[in-house]
């Protein structure tokens, strides 16, 4: 099968995938996230902690990467060199954040931000990395002066450079934004007006982005990664995949360790489609209320008020198939990152980004595989499947997994 995808994963967060599960996004940042991020300032922290994130992804049949590091300019370099080494294909994020109110020990100045974010630029050019490329990541608009933004938003069409960042992910961040930018309409307009929302563009969660919000991302070209792990783990929300699909906005899949507890793509299949059976449960639930309350106005008042009434797309709401969930963890996320010219399937002129899946034994369960129909089997690789029966794993015609012997 193609390769997966992943949109959206922080490399230090590997170091503590699993736990911290217990906190809302603003407080988990604080207390779990930035101290361990900090840490990364240490380069064999950095190199010993990326090097684990790369193989284990790469062994989950993760042929590309959309990674945000941390703050630190040589350690996200390590990163880099990792991923290349590996042969893995990647997006590599230096993060900027010039504003820290809840930790300010894990900042730096704006001018700083810039400066560094331009080092890391030309050193990655420097090395003329095949498949690994920067990516300009303002943290998300809270971490962020407008000024910051701004700059960055220049960096990312000086450089032609792709864009990544965090949007709409909860409530209290979203309150959070308009609280610091008071000038702006929404969270959509403060990276829109500050040139950061572009075709190249990928930005996470998104769980509570209006219709109109949605309409400037289609408008612009920009993606949406959904990290349906993340969005549970840390109750952020959720996001509604089908309206995204409607709305004709660009998706993939993230796993976003490690506000996501799992590495694996195929989690990001699985709990994009549990989400997905959420939705479908709560606009049932609501179509079955609304008939209740329509019932008891009939009765009191021969007639019942359109109040109640259910939105047109509420009746029609279908589950996310299992294709369409495979087609965003492969082909949707090539979308996503603007890389479906290069990768995402086996079309003719691409480069062979692919996984060696074995079904046996693991999944097999007690029936021969190969009476059962192949979708079936597809099915249950897609629900059962881990790394066990990735047997082996080629970006670009190379293979990466098994990882080559040195001897
Ligand atoms: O899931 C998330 N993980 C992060 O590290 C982060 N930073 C800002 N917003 C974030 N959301
Ligand atoms: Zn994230």
């Amino acid at each position: 099968m193609p390769g997966m995808i992943d949109t959206h994963i922080h490399a230090p967060q590997y170091a503590f995938v699993g736990s911290g599960m217990d906190k809302p996004l603003l407080q988990w940042l604080e207390f779990t996230t930035f101290p361990t991020e900090e840490t990364f300032s240490n380069l064999d922290i950095a190199e010993n902690v990326y090097r684990g994130v790369v193989q284990r992804t790469l062994m989950n049949g993760t042929t590309t990467a959309c990674y945000f590091a941390t703050i630190h300019t040589d350690s996200s370099l390590i990163l880099a060199d990792i991923a290349h080494q590996y042969g893995q294909r990647a997006f590599i994020g230096k993060v900027c954040m010039d504003s820290n109110e809840t930790y300010p020990k894990y900042i730096e100045s704006s001018e700083e931000s810039i400066f560094e974010t331009e080092r890391f630029i030309e050193a990655m050019e420097n090395k003329k990395y095949n498949r690994v490329k920067p990516i300009i990541t303002p943290r998300f608009a809270i971490s962020c002066s407008e000024k910051l933004l701004n700059e960055l938003g220049d960096l990312a069409d000086k450089f032609q450079l792709h864009i990544q960042s965090h949007i709409s992910e909860s409530v209290d961040e979203i309150a959070e934004v308009m609280r610091l930018f008071p000038g702006y309409n929404s969270y959509t307009e403060v990276y829109d007006r500050n040139k950061l929302l572009t075709s190249k563009t990928v930005m996470a969660h998104g769980c509570h982005l209006t219709d109109e919000e949605l309409s400037i991302f289609r408008r612009k070209g920009a993606a949406i990664s959904h990290c349906p792990n993340s969005n549970i783990s840390l109750c952020s929300g959720h996001l509604d995949v089908q309206n995204v699909l409607k709305q004709k906005v660009k998706l993939g899949l993230g796993t976003d360790v490690a506000g996501g507890y799992s590495v694996s793509m195929l989690d990001a299949i699985r709990k994009a489609i549990e989400t997905s059976k959420i939705i479908f449960m709560e606009k049932q639930k609501r179509k079955q209320e609304n008939k209740t309350l329509d019932q008891n106005e009939i009765a009191q008042n021969g007639i019942a008020s359109d109040l109640n009434s259910v939105n047109d797309t509420d009746h029609d709401y279908k589950v996310l198939s299992n294709q369409e969930a495979f087609r965003l963890a492969t082909l949707g996320g090539s979308e996503a990152l603007n890389i479906d010219h290069i990768t995402g399937n086996f079309e003719v002129n691409k480069e062979f980004d692919a996984l060696l899946i074995s079904t046996a034994p693991e999944i097999r369960a007690h029936e021969n595989l190969f009476e059962i129909p192949t979708e079936d089997a597809v099915q249950r690789f897609l629900f059962l499947g881990d790394d066990r029966n990735i047997k082996a794993v080629y970006v670009a015609g190379r293979c990466v997994v098994p990882f080559p012997r040195n001897d």
